[in-house]
């Protein structure tokens, strides 16, 4: 099969936003446009086509990001529509990961809102060109230029009109096309019936005003429209649509549009502006990678004719067919049933079928090219951000990090029977969701989840009872502690026993340290000459693993440490794979004490947002939770503070906040990160959990 559209005419964008800005409504609406969807789906009454989970349908939220693909005027648009709740920021983060570009949605009324300043840093980071959409501008209180203004104070980005709203609320009547000056009316509820008009009387002046604009951003930015500019030459549509294009893949320009989704109009517009201003695979850096073979930093160029390097950015379990691995491809070309390298694992993978997906419906095409977005089925090893590369060309793409979960709770199937059947379950849900973590705790047994937030682990015990059909009893949330060492240790251990036929032998050395914050547990084995033969090595990691899901101080999850196996010795007959696990648990654990261990807590970004005569008590609460305040931004008619609060101190905040607000406040808060915690707390906390 040959390759349906060229390179250059792929756009591969998120829709991200704020939650209920309108992004689900937007993305469905962009499917009808585009003929994949034949009805209109309403988020509203749960027909939605990109929400698909049972849960997203009932609560009319996004939660598992879904690509889609669809075609707009010769183009190929790969579309990833993502959460806007908090709890889900990693699916946000994932798909900037392998996006070109990006659709910020806002709603005209709310405009710019605390989740869309973290959505934008997020975009910051990956440099990840981005337009926006001003939805909503039919509801009560939209107001176009207070979003204008709101981008420029809140995300300081150089946001430039390229559409202007005709009306406002019930009169929002169409747009206003800056380039062309010309306005779009629509006369009917489904976008059919549009015509090109004359910029209504009262409108002139201020188009002219914002066109004006629009023409010095551009002449700013390049030299050739500059020359006619002050020239005072015509300068034709194509040549601002090119210089707009280009000055927004540089990130010096970020063009806004207008519309309202729920009532069809702009849509066609938006996608047009997609198209000619949202950057193709070819027109973004080069992804960089390190050679497997050479250590070298490489960069994989966008073509069919490269060697193979490919993304694995989520990770999903089908009820129709097993695991599903969505992979953003860099360069070359896949075919079905061929084998890949995962350069991650080390492993090879057989590419059973290649699918393209349309939400939670799939075509299975033969061959993926450059610059693609696809899953795969059959994938045995791969999980989110490995690498899948040709085996000849063998590249380690740069992956992806995600934030350590903060909040866990214990879980227990309501029968005895169904035990196996969670665990199972659980780990399907934990290979498809880096943030989500399970695991044994020692102390008591319990089946203990972790992950992002309280509806972060409701949702997961919701799809355990759905599509595991395993119910379960949940305990109270608790802050997900974690430990970890200061200072470096050696030890010296040697598991032994010797109790009538068959012994146990192994005997480990090792030396720990502190590793970096935020990467992990890292294993260096430097064994030399078989002091400890190669097979029992990966033993005494998964040894040192399980001892690092329960710490020594109170059972906590240990993180950030680097492990370094330098020596041991063996036994011909009593060595095994067990003895030298039991031997690295051991010394990792005596280690482990012997290394100034603390525990550290999660700390939470928190922004409130309350009327101004509420500021002292909100800045007097928060203090009262040893939160430090970070700043204060007026808003119109309330005021924002933005504070760093231990997740511990946060328990029960929005009924305190709602009830010392008169309901008028509200509150959102983000992981932001680990940090020891006070001795006095830290003791307490090591006196009820040894109690227990
Ligand atoms: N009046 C009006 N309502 C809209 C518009 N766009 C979306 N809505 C409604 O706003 C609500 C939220 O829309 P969604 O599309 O689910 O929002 P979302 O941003 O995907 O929300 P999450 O998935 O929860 O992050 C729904 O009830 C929509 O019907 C619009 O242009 N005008």
């Amino acid at each position: 099969m040959a390759r349906e559209c060229k390179l250059q005419d792929y756009r591969n964008i998120g829709i991200m936003a704020h939650i209920d800005a309108g992004k689900t409504t937007t993305t469905e609406r962009i499917l009808f446009y585009t003929g994949v969807n034949y009805k209109i789906g309403e988020t509203h009454d749960g027909a939605s086509t990109m929400d698909w989970m049972a849960q997203e349908k009932e609560r009319g939220i996004t939660i598992t990001s879904a690509a889609t693909t669809c075609y707009w005027k010769g183009h190929r648009l790969n579309i990833i529509d993502t959460p806007g709740h908090v709890d889900f920021t990693v699916e946000v983060e994932r798909s900037l990961r392998v996006l070109d570009g990006s659709v910020t949605v806002l709603c005209a009324k709310g405009g710019v809102e605390p989740q869309t300043e973290t959505v934008w840093r997020q975009a910051d980071n990956y440099q990840v060109p981005r337009m926006v959409y001003v939805n909503k501008m039919d509801i009560m209180g939209a107001d176009f230029y207070n979003v204008l203004n709101m981008l420029h104070e809140r995300l300081h980005c150089n946001a430039v009109p390229i559409q202007l709203p005709i009306g406002a609320e019930d009169d929002f009547k169409g747009i206003v096309d800056l380039l062309e000056m010309k306005a779009y009316v629509y006369y009917d509820d489904l976008g059919k019936d549009i015509r090109q008009e004359e910029i209504p009387e009262d409108l002139k002046e201020k188009a002219e005003q914002y066109h004006a604009d629009l023409i010095e951003h551009l002449a700013e930015v390049d030299d050739d429209l500059a020359e006619k500019y002050f020239a005072d030459e015509e300068i034709t549509i194509d040549e601002m649509k090119k210089v707009i294009r280009k000055s927004t893949i540089a990130n010096t320009m970020v063009p806004v549009t207008c519309g309202t989704s729920y009532r069809n109009k702009g849509v066609q517009k938006l996608l047009d502006a997609i198209v000619d201003y949202m950057p193709s695979p070819i027109d973004v850096p080069h992804i960089k990678g390190t050679d497997v073979n050479t250590g070298e930093e490489v960069e994989r160029i966008s073509g069919d004719d490269q060697p193979f390097a490919a993304l694995a950015f989520k990770i999903a379990t089908d009820p129709f067919v097993g695991k599903l691995c969505y992979f953003r491809v860099y360069s070359g070309v896949l075919t079905a049933g061929s084998t890949v390298y995962n350069s991650t694992k080390d492993k090879d993978e057989r590419i059973g079928r290649i699918v393209q997906m349309h939400s939670n419906a799939r075509k299975d095409i033969d061959t993926i090219y450059a610059g693609d977005i696809g899953a795969a089925i059959g994938l045995k090893n791969t999980t989110t951000g490995d690498t899948l590369c040709d085996e000849e060309h063998p590249v380690l793409l740069e992956s992806m990090e995600f934030p350590e979960p903060v909040i866990q709770l214990a879980i227990e199937p309501k029968t005895k029977a169904g035990q196996e059947k969670m665990g199972i379950a659980l780990a399907k849900l934990a290979e498809e969701d880096p943030t989500f973590r399970t695991y044994t705790s020692e102390e008591t047994g319990q089946t203990i989840i972790a992950g992002m937030g309280e509806l972060h682990l409701e949702i997961i015990v919701d799809r355990l009872l759905r599509e595991f059909k395993v119910e379960a009893n949940v305990g109270a949330p608790q802050v997900s502690y974690k430990e970890t060492i200061t200072a470096p240790a050696s030890v010296d251990y040697k598991y032994a026993k010797q109790s009538g036929g068959k012994g146990q032998y192994g005997h480990v050395k090792i030396n720990v340290e502190p590793n970096e914050s935020g990467k992990g547990y890292e294993f260096i084995n430097k064994v030399v000459g078989g002091a400890i033969p190669k097979e029992y090595i990966p033993a005494v990691d998964a040894g040192i693993r399980g001892a690092m899901e329960n710490g020594v101080l109170a059972g906590f999850q240990v993180v950030d440490v680097k492990v370094e196996l330098y020596d041991g010795s063996y036994h011909e007959v009593d060595s095994s794979e067990m003895a030298f696990k039991i031997a690295g648990s051991m010394a990792f654990k005596e280690a482990m004490r012997k290394a100034s261990p603390i525990i550290l807590e999660p700390i939470m970004k928190v922004c409130v947002i309350a009327p101004d005569d509420y500021l002292g008590t909100v800045i007097g609460d928060l203090n009262s939770r040893r939160g430090q305040i970070l700043g204060q931004e007026q808003r119109t008619g309330a005021v924002q503070v933005d504070a760093l609060v231990p997740l511990s101190e946060m328990f029960g905040y929005s009924n305190d906040l709602r009830s010392k607000t008169q309901g008028r406040g509200q509150y959102t808060m983000e992981p932001d990160s680990y940090i020891q915690v006070p001795k006095s707390i830290s003791e307490k906390i090591m006196a009820s959990r040894n109690k227990d």
